[in-house]
């Protein structure tokens, strides 16, 4: 299918644009004994070294390799397994961990590494943290009594709920040791320099991979709270009750946090931003709609298909309610650009952010396959046009799968899906269907900034306009 082929090309596309080399190279520089990020200039007075955790960190670790050169004395990174190839670097130590972005013997070995490092360094050092989405899993070092398998299990539980990111890394920060600002205070005295790059809405600094150089203080009880909506409270071992439940010792708020600077440095704008310079050249009317989103899987499924179909029939009316009742933030105009594009030429309406999704059943997939079956199993066949949707995690991993979403079409027949929708098992569905040509697979891109969901709208009646 040629539409199947453009939505693709814009994905990889956009997937290019946020590679963590490009955009260290852009914002990181070492000028006159100094490291500049963003306008900001840190002294590089003595030694510098760098430490990093996530999904992108590979990349940026060579690329401020680099930028450093001999001013860099020494880093190490976690990085997810699978995603290591041939990097070679004398400098930098890299070690895979976190297989399915699960806490691992190997991740909490890394994170261990890095606390000893840390704990090291003096004053006059620099420390380099670089950050990316996936950090959580890679940086595990629970509380004491809290064993890692304690950890996994209920950060496991909690995320299969439908907890959204906050709730999540809420509960992170409060059961382990570097989340939360630990990382900074172990470091201390030494100066620590952040570089972000964001996977979560709206860029806190305090969230993106549990915030381990960012002053949070004591949120136990918003963690105890956030458990127990989720029923998870009362059946946790006594190891995570009672760390959630003894006096915060080291978490007063003091000048622990003067010399830490959280910089972000990239985001899914520059994802979305490129999407939609790409569509333009395939000749698409696009409008970049959110990049902002947050809801359910459910929930958006039925959004994203009542706007196609009320797309296909040209009901202004409808398409603005549809986008007015959206419960994240849209683009500024974004309901007047889409009220103003021409519906009787093809369209492709933008989406990204992370949504949420309780898994019940026994099934295996991820939320961006669950999304796109969703969809399709929504639309209805149309005599006015067709409707293509992509969705896909620009990591290029959707749950535990080695895909990173699917696309699909309302001009093929997805018989079952509810089925397969029910028990979360559509990957199942994917892998049977249409010869496997419905995945979207790219295997580990080494960055990640979150999902991606286009939805592009065919009319092949001309109506008059
Ligand atoms: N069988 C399944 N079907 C659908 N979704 C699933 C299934 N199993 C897990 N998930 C979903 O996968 C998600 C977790 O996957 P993953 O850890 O890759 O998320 P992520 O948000 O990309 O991670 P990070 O933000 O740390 O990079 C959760 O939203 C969870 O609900
Ligand atoms: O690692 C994490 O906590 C998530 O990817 C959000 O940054």
């Amino acid at each position: 299918m040629s539409n199947f082929k453009v939505l693709r090309d814009i994905f990889n596309g956009a997937v290019k644009s946020v590679q963590p080399t490009t955009i260290i190279n852009k914002q990181v520089k070492v000028l006159e004994r100094h490291l500049w990020v963003n306008n900001q200039a840190f002294p590089l007075t003595k030694a510098c070294y760098a430490v990093g955790f996530g999904k992108a960190v590979l990349g940026m670790a060579l690329e401020l390799e680099r930028a450093l050169g001999s001013h860099l004395e020494r880093a190490l990174v976690t990085v997810p397994k699978g995603i290591f190839h041939e990097e070679q670097s004398s400098k930098i130590d890299f070690i895979e961990g976190a297989k399915d972005n699960l806490p691992d013997k190997e991740a909490m070995e890394g994170a261990l590494k890095i606390k000893h490092l840390v704990e090291e360094l003096g004053e006059e050092d620099l420390l380099i943290v670089l950050i990316s989405g996936g950090g959580s899993a890679l940086l595990p070092l629970p509380r004491p009594p809290i064993t890692l398998e304690e950890k996994c299990a209920i950060v496991k539980e909690l995320s299969r709920s439908g907890a959204t990111i906050q709730e999540l890394n809420t509960v992170r920060q409060q059961l382990s040791l570097l989340k939360g600002g630990g990382l900074a205070k172990l470091a201390k005295p030494c100066r620590v320099v952040s570089l972000i790059l964001s996977d979560v809405v709206n860029d806190p600094v305090d969230l993106i991979a549990s915030g381990p150089t960012v002053e949070i203080g004591d949120k136990s009880a918003d963690a105890i709270e956030i458990l127990s909506r989720y029923n998870l409270y009362e059946s946790a071992p006594i190891s995570i009750r009672s760390v959630l439940n003894s006096p915060p010792e080291s978490k007063s708020k003091d000048d622990q946090f003067e010399n830490v600077a959280n910089i972000i440095i990239g985001n899914n704008r520059i994802a979305v931003e490129e999407s939609r310079k790409l569509a333009l050249q395939n000749g698409l009317q696009c409008v970049i709609v959110s990049n902002k989103v947050e809801d359910t899987v459910e929930n958006l499924s039925q959004a994203y298909s009542n706007l196609a179909q009320n797309i296909l029939k040209g009901n202004l009316q409808k398409i603005q309610q549809i986008l007015e009742q959206l419960p994240f933030k849209l683009e500024p105009e974004a309901i007047e650009n889409v009220q103003g594009l021409c519906l009787n030429k093809p369209v492709l309406l933008i989406f990204a952010g992370e949504p949420t999704l309780k898994v019940t059943g026994q099934g295996k997939g991820g939320r961006n396959q669950q999304l796109a079956l969703a969809v399709a199993n929504k639309l209805e066949r149309s005599n006015s046009g067709t409707v293509t949707f992509l969705s896909a995690g620009t990591d290029g991993v959707d749950g535990p799968t080695d895909a990173a979403g699917a696309i699909v079409s309302s001009e093929l027949i997805y018989e079952n899906a509810q089925n397969y929708l029910d028990d979360n098992d559509c990957y199942s569905f994917f892998e049977k269907f249409n010869n496997g040509n419905c995945f979207v697979k790219i295997g580990h891109t080494g960055t990640n900034v979150m999902d991606l969901h286009y939805l592009l709208i065919e009319p092949n009646v001309r109506r008059n306009s």
